[in-house]
C-alpha cells in the first residue's frame, strides 16, 4: 500500500498499480459520505487572458493545477481544481482567455470551452484587472448568462496605485452588468484569497459533495505533466516564443519499482511553429532544454510523489495551429 502524500496541506492519494498511469485521476475517488449542511457547487473562473486566473485557480485550490506565466494565452483546456473546506466544496473550472483577435481553429477551439464552462454553473468570477475595462472584458461578459450570479473579481490591485480611483471604477463597472458582489482584491494575497472563498461558499448549493474531501482535481497525472512542461517552457523562453507552441506526451508510463517510490518514465515532444523557435527551445548546446527538463522533473517529483525521468525532444510543424484536425489531434476539442 502506497500512502496518501501531503502537498501543501492537501492528500494526493495513491492509485494501484493496476490502473493506466496515464489516464488514471491524480486522487482517487471514493464515494463521499453525505453529511447534513454540506454545500457544493461549480464556480467558473471567466476572463480575457492575462488577468490572473490561473494565479486565481491555485490560490482557490492551494496548489498549483493550472500553470501560469507572464506569456498571455497560457491556459488552454478547461481545468477542474476542488477546494473543500468546513462544509463547503467548491469545483472550480479554469477557463482560457476569450480570444479576440485571432480567428486560427486553435482560437476557435479556446472560445468554445469557455462558453461551455459558464452555461452551467452555481457561480462565475468574471476577473478583471482593477481600474480597468477594455474592449476584450466586454466581449466575455457578453457570454454570461443571464440567471447565473456573477462576481466582478477586480484583480491585480496591488497595481492599483491611487485606490481613490477604484470608487468611482466600479460604480461604472455597476453600469455594465447586474454584479452579486464586488471583490477587489490581489489573486496573490493570501488573505483576499480566504475572503473570496468565504463570498463563494453562499452561492454553492446544499447538496452532498461531489468529491472526495482530499480530492484535488479530476485531470489526469498526463495532462498536468504536460501542462507542467509548458509552464516551464514559456517561464524560460520568455516572451520570444510564440503561444502557439505545445506539448505533446508521447510516453507516460510507471516501472515496476524496485523501491518503495513509484517511478515514472515520460517523454514529451514540443512543437513549434518554425525552425527559429526550436533553436529557442534548444538553447545554446542544449542548454534551454536541459533546463526546462530539470525544472519539469524537480515539481513533478513533488506533485506525483516519484521519481521522474524525462526526456525533451522538439519538432517544427508549421501552421499547426491553423489546422482544425491537427488542434484536435493535440488534445484540444
Ligand atoms: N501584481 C499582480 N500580478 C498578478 C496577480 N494575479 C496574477 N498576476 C500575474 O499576472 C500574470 C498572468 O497571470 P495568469 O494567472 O497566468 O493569467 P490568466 O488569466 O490565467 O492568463 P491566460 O492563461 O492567458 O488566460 C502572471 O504574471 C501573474 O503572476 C495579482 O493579484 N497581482
Amino acid at each position: 500500500m502506497r500512502r496518501p502524500v501531503q502537498i501543501a496541506g492537501v492528500t494526493i492519494q495513491p492509485r494501484s498499480s493496476s490502473e493506466d498511469a496515464s489516464l488514471a485521476p491524480v486522487a482517487a475517488a471514493h464515494a463521499p459520505v453525505p453529511v447534513e449542511g454540506q454545500r457544493c457547487g461549480l464556480v467558473a473562473i471567466v476572463g480575457k487572458p492575462n488577468v490572473g486566473k490561473s494565479t486565481l485557480l491555485n490560490a482557490l485550490v492551494g496548489q498549483k493545477i493550472s500553470i501560469t506565466s507572464r506569456k498571455a494565452q497560457t491556459t488552454r483546456h478547461r481545468i477542474t481544481g476542488i477546494r473543500t473546506q468546513g462544509a463547503a466544496q467548491y469545483v472550480f473550472v479554469d477557463t482560457p482567455g476569450f480570444q479576440t483577435i485571432h480567428g486560427t481553429a486553435l482560437n476557435k477551439s479556446l472560445n468554445k470551452t469557455v462558453v461551455g464552462a459558464v452555461s452551467d454553473v452555481d457561480l462565475v468570477l468574471f476577473v478583471v484587472e482593477a481600474g480597468s475595462f477594455t474592449t476584450a472584458d466586454a466581449k466575455v461578459l457578453a457570454l454570461l448568462k443571464p440567471g447565473i450570479p456573477v462576481l466582478l473579481v477586480a484583480n491585480k490591485l496591488d497595481n492599483v496605485h491611487r485606490r481613490g480611483d477604484i470608487a468611482p471604477w466600479l460604480q461604472s463597472m455597476q453600469e455594465r452588468h447586474a454584479f452579486t458582489e464586488f471583490v477587489p482584491m490581489s489573486a496573490k494575497q493570501p488573505k483576499d484569497i480566504e475572503r473570496l472563498l468565504g463570498i463563494c461558499e453562499k452561492y454553492l448549493p446544499e447538496q452532498p459533495w461531489w468529491h472526495a474531501e482530499d480530492e484535488l482535481t479530476d485531470r489526469s497525472e498526463k495532462f498536468l505533466a504536460s501542462e507542467m512542461v509548458r509552464e516551464k517552457l514559456f517561464r524560460l523562453t520568455g516572451d520570444e516564443l510564440p503561444y502557439t507552441s505545445t506539448v505533446v506526451i508521447d510516453k507516460f508510463e510507471e516501472e515496476a519499482g524496485r523501491t518503495a517510490k513509484r517511478m515514472l518514465r515520460i517523454a514529451a515532444t514540443i512543437v513549434v511553429e518554425r525552425e527559429g523557435h526550436k533553436a529557442m527551445v534548444i538553447g545554446d548546446k542544449g542548454e534551454k532544454l536541459k533546463r526546462i527538463g530539470t525544472e519539469t522533473r524537480v515539481e513533478l517529483e513533488k506533485l506525483l510523489d516519484a521519481k521522474v525521468f524525462i526526456e525533451l525532444w522538439v519538432k517544427v510543424r508549421s501552421g499547426w495551429a491553423d489546422d482544425e484536425a491537427r488542434v484536435r489531434s493535440f488534445g484540444y476539442e
